[in-house]
């Protein structure tokens, strides 16, 4: 791609100070410091005049935001791993390349997958709440704040790319043992590592499992795909755990069954109508029967900072006529 003038990359969050500093280095960067998002008319001004957008989870670029596009845009670098945010289908038929940064938020968001685990099962945010709370008399007793212990128990892991083998690792430590339904089985060098059982029937998996885990991503294959017919499958001492995205768990089904006792919890990281969180969930959560967490599975200054250059690069090789590293392909949708 050939431009006489600086490519003009318009980013439409506030990045970590080093990602800004090297972005303004090698583009003409326009950043934005606000504490909100480019929306409406701001939005579609930055899309008439980038040549290149830098959004993130919170953007919605849909077919009506793209159809606001200049002739100039040509890469959309999305500043984080799932891009069902971005309408990609629409963005490649117009001739724009979509890029995002998979890979290194693997490690932090596993990690927060196995604390959503461990905060559900063994009440470890309800506990800490109590002494700030004053709600502690000093006393403690045989029967008091038992959860569940997680050794021994079976988890299902619904996706197991990257996230799902890495928190397969971490559960395996913890002497879990390692179920998952993937598209497609991985292969048997991952498998024997794992000592993990691949399910082809997820209904079978999931009517085995006393923790679920999500870890695929929002696809329109993949919309409610804990439905709340398979959610009925579940043990009622079962506990479900998302940190992939809301759409792909009928999070409604799944708060009726937790308020009457068929699930017993779920930590959740992601919700369907993200930022919203419905008001059932945050009820459960005060009772005690949920943890919720405000989309914070990758939040580790290390990823942020490793999720700009990724960003750059993907820029920066596109730029300099290459396919950038981490272009989404229709293959993946
Ligand atoms: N909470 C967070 O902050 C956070 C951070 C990073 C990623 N994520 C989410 O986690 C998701 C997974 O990330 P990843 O890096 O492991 O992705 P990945 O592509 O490496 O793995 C996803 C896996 O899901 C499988 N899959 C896809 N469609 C499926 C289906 N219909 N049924 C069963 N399996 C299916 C794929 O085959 C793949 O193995 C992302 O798409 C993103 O939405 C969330």
């Amino acid at each position: 791609m050939s431009l006489k003038r600086k490519p003009l990359v318009v980013v439409t969050r506030r990045l970590p100070d080093v990602v800004e500093t090297r972005m303004r280095e090698l583009f003409d960067a326009r950043l934005n410091h606000e504490d909100t998002p480019l929306t409406g008319a701001a939005l579609a001004q930055a899309l008439q005049e980038a040549d290149v957008l830098v959004p993130t989870v919170t953007d919605e670029i849909d077919a009506s935001v793209l159809a606001q596009a200049g002739p100039n845009l040509r890469l959309i670098a999305n500043f984080g791993n799932g891009v069902d945010h971005i309408d990609v289908g629409v963005a490649l038929q117009r001739g724009i390349t979509v890029t995002n940064t998979p890979g290194v938020l693997t490690e932090d968001t596993a990690d927060m997958t196995m604390a959503l685990i461990l905060s559900v099962a063994r009440r470890v945010t309800e506990g800490a709440r109590i002494i700030p709370d004053d709600a502690w008399s000093g006393g403690w007793s045989p029967t008091w704040m038992l959860g569940r212990r997680i050794t021994g128990k079976r988890l299902g892991i619904v996706g197991m790319g990257r996230i799902g083998q890495a928190l397969a690792r971490r559960a395996k430590a913890f002497g879990l043992s390692i179920h998952y339904h993937n598209r497609r089985r991985v292969g048997a060098r991952i498998e024997s590592d794992l000592e993990a059982t691949y399910w082809e029937s997820l209904d079978q998996m999931l009517a085995r499992v006393d923790i679920v885990s999500v870890n695929c991503p929002h696809t329109p294959a993949t919309y409610h795909l804990l439905s709340a017919r398979r959610l009925k499958l579940l043990k009622p001492e079962a506990v479900v755990v998302n940190t992939a995205r809301g759409e792909v768990i009928d999070e409604t089904a799944l708060a009726r069954l937790i308020e009457v006792g068929d699930i017993a919890g779920a930590g959740l990281d992601v919700f369907e109508q993200e930022p919203a969180v419905s008001p059932r969930l945050v009820k459960l959560a005060k009772a005690g029967k949920v943890v919720l967490l405000p989309h914070m599975g990758s939040a580790t200054h290390e990823s942020r900072v490793d999720m700009g250059e990724k960003v750059i690069i993907n820029i920066k090789t596109f730029l300099d006529g290459h396919r950038p590293p981490d272009r989404i392909l229709p293959s993946m949708l």
